[in-house]
This record gives structure tokens, C-alpha cells and sequence, in this order.
């Protein structure tokens, strides 16, 4: 059965575009009164720690002005500790991993006041061990992601329940081997890596169904190369981190074809402005370009000079080994 929801490539792979990638971003970070720029206020640290990460992983980070980043940072935590996407925005989850991730670039963690993000994230877990994004509430697995990631980040790891934090994870699997966004949610690729993500950092990666799991996420792959979320949905780019990622932490990354992979992901490259779209011919952006070169890092991609990538933070290898940080692996 052909299936209507993929795309077709024909020709020769394409090369990677690496230097129009990186003068993407840098001109993205640097064009301030951009429309895009300004459209995504609502997300800008976690823009910057997808421009960071890529600039790092393709050895371009020196070109950013440390002391800009750290000053904003700094602007963005509030007196509860947590931090926002931007300066005067509400704190979030989301947005205190992105800023914790950044600080570990510049090793300079000691940029936000840590006792007060820690008390923020620990205020966040509820009864039942889930966490909820900010104080209003909303539940979500992506959240115990960011809480425990980052904790781990600041080595203070013990300051939550994580038994009860892992119960919560696990009720979320379903019959599939997946994993949703709270207890009886369909299963989804993003979400899957952020329960993995969890699992893997705590230790407690023995309660994946690795084969039925490992199974769902290569059936996400299309005769096209690239890889959905979900049953029926089109391919995109950055499914090709979430769902490799995960694999990688299973051991199960060769379940992929992986040239065809590479295929896709080189043609969602855009020649003329340089960056990622989600799929050939979209539009481009700093998200999709993180985890479209990600992925390649992931996948061994040779053709060009990109650092290793750990699976489990989306964050340069080199700073784990720095950290000391050895989330677990499935191999
Ligand atoms: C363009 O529409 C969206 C929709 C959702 C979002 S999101 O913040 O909830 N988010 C991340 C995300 C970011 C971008 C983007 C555009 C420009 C920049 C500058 O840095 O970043 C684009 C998409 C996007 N999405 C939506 C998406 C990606 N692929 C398919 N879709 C529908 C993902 C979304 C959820 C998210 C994922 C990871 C993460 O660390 C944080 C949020 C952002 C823009
Ligand atoms: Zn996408």
C-alpha cells in the first residue's frame, strides 16, 4: 500500500551546505529587527540554545558574544527561581532547561542564582510525580524531561522524588512500547524521547518494551527516507532527531535505513539561504536546523566536520565528558 502522506525525492543526494548553515544562524542571531526574530520572542532562549548547539556541533560558537548571552540569560530568571523566554516573559520549564543548557556551555552556571531555579523546578512535581510546565498547571511528560535534565545539568539530581517522578513515566507507556503526553495519550515520537530522555538519566531504561518500542519508532520511517511522529503523518526533519535519539538510546539505531535517512534530511537543506526546513521546500528556521544537522552527528555522517552529539540532552558530547554526566544506554 503506497502511502499518500510522504513526498517524493528523485536525483543525486545533495551535499551539506555546512558553511550557509552557519552563516544562517549567525545572521539569524544578529538580525534582531527580523520579522522571524521578532515573531519568536515567546521562544527565544530555547532559539538561542538551538543556534548555540548548532553553532557548537559545527565548531562556530567562539563567533557569538558570551557576555551578551549571559547578560540576557541573567535578565530572564525571576525572583521564584524560574526562567522565561525572554526578558519580563513568565517562567517555564521549557525555557530554565534551554537557559541551564546554554550555562553549560560557558560553564558559567553560577550566571543565575542556582538555590532559587532549583526550589522553582522542585515546586513544580506534583503527588503523583509529574510536573507541570509553570504555575499554571498544564501537565505534560515533556515537562518531567525538562525538570529532571535539568537538575541533572546542576547535579542536584536528589532534590525531587524520583521513584514517584519514574511511576508517573511509566504509566504513561502504552500497549505499542510509546509513550504520550500524560497517562492514556497516544503515543508520539517527541514525547517518546522526552519519557527515554527521563528514563535514561535516572536509570531506569529496564522498563522499556526495547523491542516493541524499537519497532514503532523504525516504523516511522518512509519510503522517502524520512520519518513521522505518528502513523500517517508526513516526514519531518526534526522527527528525524526524536526518533534517532531515541534509538540511539535503545541501541536499536541500525533498525533505520540509515542512507535514505541522510537522503531526506540533505534535501530539507535550503542552498540559496542556507538552514533546515521541516520537509524540501518549507520554509527554514533555527529549530529545524539544530536537528537536522543533530541528526547527521547522530547518524555518522562523514561528508563534513560535526562533534559528536549526545542523544539523551541534544547537547555536544565533549560537555558531558566535562560534566561527568553519563545518562544510561541500552547497547
Ligand atoms: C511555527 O509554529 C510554531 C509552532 C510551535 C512552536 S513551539 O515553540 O511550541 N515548538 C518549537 C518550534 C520552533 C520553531 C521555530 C521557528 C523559528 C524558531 C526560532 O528559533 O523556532 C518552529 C517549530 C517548532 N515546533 C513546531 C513544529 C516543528 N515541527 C513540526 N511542528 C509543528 C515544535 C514546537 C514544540 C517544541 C519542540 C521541542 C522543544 O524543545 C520545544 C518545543 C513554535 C513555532
Ligand atoms: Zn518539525
Amino acid at each position: 500500500v503506497s502511502n499518500c502522506n510522504d513526498i517524493k525525492l528523485s536525483g543525486l543526494t545533495p551535499d551539506l551546505y555546512l558553511e550557509k548553515h552557519i552563516n544562517y544562524i549567525l545572521s539569524y542571531e544578529s538580525k534582531k529587527d527580523d520579522y522571524t526574530y521578532i515573531m519568536t520572542e515567546h521562544l527565544r532562549i530555547s532559539g538561542m540554545y538551538w543556534g548555540l548547539t548548532a553553532l557548537d556541533i559545527t565548531h562556530n560558537l567562539h563567533k557569538i558574544d558570551k557576555k551578551e548571552v549571559l547578560s540576557f540569560i541573567k535578565q530572564c530568571q525571576h525572583e521564584c527561581g524560574g526562567i522565561g523566554a525572554s526578558i519580563l516573559h513568565d517562567p517555564h520549564l521549557l525555557h530554565t532547561l534551554s537557559a541551564i543548557q546554554i550555562l553549560c556551555y560557558y560553564k558559567a552556571l553560577d550566571t543565575i542564582n542556582v538555590e532559587k531555579v532549583v526550589e522553582y523546578i522542585k515546586n513544580r512535581q506534583k503527588d503523583d510525580g509529574s510536573f507541570e510546565g509553570d504555575k499554571w498547571g498544564e501537565i505534560d511528560t515533556r515537562f518531567s524531561f525538562c525538570a529532571i535534565a535539568s537538575l541533572a545539568l546542576l547535579n542536584r539530581l536528589n532534590e525531587v522524588n524520583i521513584e514517584k517522578a519514574v511511576s508517573f513515566i511509566k504509566s504513561c507507556m502504552n500497549f505499542d512500547g510509546g509513550f504520550g503526553s500524560k497517562p492514556g495519550s497516544e503515543s508520539h515520537a517527541g514525547l517518546i524521547y522526552c519519557c527515554l530522555g527521563t528514563l535514561s538519566i535516572t536509570g531506569h531504561l529496564h522498563i522499556v518494551k526495547a523491542d516493541e518500542l524499537g519497532w514503532w519508532l523504525a516504523e516511522r520511517q518512509l519510503p522517502s527516507g524520512g520519518l513521522n511522529g505518528r502513523p500517517e503523518k508526513l516526514p519531518d526533519v526534526c522527527y528525524s532527531w526524536w526518533v534517532l535519539a531515541s534509538l540511539k538510546i535503545l541501541g536499536r539505531l541500525n533498525w533505520i535505513n540509515t542512507n535514505k535517512m541522510i537522503n531526506f534530511i540533505l534535501y530539507c537543506q535550503d542552498a540559496e539561504t542556507g538552514g533546515f526546513s521541516d520537509r524540501p521546500g518549507d520554509m527554514v528556521d533555527p529549530f529545524h536546523t539544530l536537528f537536522g544537522l543533530s541528526a547527521l552527528s547522530l547518524l555518522g555522517y562523514t561528508k563534513a566536520d560535526l562533534k559528536t552529539i549526545n542523544p539523551t540532552y541534544c547537547m555536544p558530547q565533549y560537555i558531558m565528558d566535562e560534566m561527568n554526566l553519563k545518562p544510561d544506554r541500552l547497547d
